[in-house]
């Protein structure tokens, strides 16, 4: 069942046509995966949904509810985990649960009881008193999930969670969303433009680019419409930007994504050349340390779709 319908949206800055005609359903129970590269148009379709922005055209409706006739039943069922951290850095972190709790109207002694749940939930038990000005970005994060969950909502929406986190931060995010989606049925739509965090949590995929639908549906379905791209990962050290540009011009390979330890290749199956990759390997002197060649990722789809990489 449908607990988010987004229909035929619509949405211009001025001229500009930043959504164009997007819809998709997002069931009851999903993770559902927004992605796209910056400017996709990710942040100004959460502000649609949650109320924040109205569009032209088109309609969101939430457990039944239209945004555009009932925003506040809409607001109701969803928190807010918004990409830009709203926090009063002055105070404690639970001074700040107090004060957004006190904006949901929550009761004091079912407010106590909520922050403490919250808290928990997060992790941030015993930085409970700790002013917000000395937490880390990660910590920050947290808290700000902490307070969208205040109100029990059904909906959880993460705009970018793990943009500029530390791992400890970003791995505790990711438990939390499995966990909190497990044992709760919180709905979750998660946007990102890090592939790899989209793979491994959502069951379902939203792919835009430039406010347009690039595909979506079931997970693994979008991902075969990489047709016949793998992947190859080359592990070595050394791998300069001159090798990256070399390793671009054989025959097969589709892009190139250049790590400290590694460096990814996109191929053609059919056309790659891995004798001619190799020897320009070994004219660079680069002692390999491994290959891998794995299927396809969201990375290739993306590629294979818009003949251009996320990451550029
Ligand atoms: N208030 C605004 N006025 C004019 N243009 C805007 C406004 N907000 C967003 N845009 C433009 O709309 C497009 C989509 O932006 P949006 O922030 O929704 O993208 P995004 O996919 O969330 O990317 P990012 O991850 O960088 O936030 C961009 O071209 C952006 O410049």
């Amino acid at each position: 069942m449908a607990i988010i319908e987004v229909n035929h949206i619509t949405k211009r800055f001025d001229n500009k046509v930043v959504l164009d005609n997007i819809s998709f359903d997002i069931n009851k129970g999903d993770i559902y995966g927004l992605i796209g590269p910056n400017g996709a148009g990710k942040s100004t379709l959460i502000n649609i949904i949650t109320g924040i922005l109205v569009s032209q055209s088109g309609d969101i409706v939430v457990d039944g509810y239209s945004v555009k006739k009932h925003p506040l039943e809409v607001k109701k069922r969803i928190g807010l985990v918004p990409q830009e951290i709203a926090l009063m850095e002055t105070v404690s972190a639970y001074e700040n649960l107090e004060f957004f709790g006190a904006l949901y109207h929550l009761k004091r002694d079912v407010l106590k009881k909520r922050i403490n749940e919250v808290l928990e939930l997060t992790g941030l038990e015993e930085q409970r008193k700790e002013k917000v000005k000395k937490f880390s970005g990660g910590m920050k994060r947290r808290l700000n999930l902490a307070v969208a969950l205040l109100h029990h909502p059904e909906i959880l929406i993460m705009d970018e969670p793990t943009v500029g986190i530390d791992p400890q931060s970003r791995n505790h995010i990711f438990e939390f969303v499995k966990t909190i989606n497990k044992e709760k049925g919180t709905t979750i739509l998660y946007t990102s433009h890090y592939m790899e965090e989209v793979e491994l949590l959502c069951n379902e995929l939203f792919i835009m680019d430039l406010g347009k639908e690039v595909a979506s549906g079931e997970k693994e379905m979008v991902k075969s419409l990489a047709g016949g791209n793998k992947s190859v990962e080359i592990k070595a050290l050394g791998l300069t930007k001159a090798i990256e540009d070399l390793l671009k011009e054989v025959e097969g390979v589709k892009a190139c994504n250049r790590f400290e330890e590694h460096i990814d290749l996109t191929i053609e199956e059919k056309s790659f050349q891995l004798e001619k990759t190799m020897k320009i390997l070994e004219q660079e002197q680069i002692k390999i340390k491994g290959i891998n060649f794995k299927e396809s990722s969201l990375e290739e789809v993306f590629l294979s779709l818009t003949g251009k990489s996320l990451r550029e």
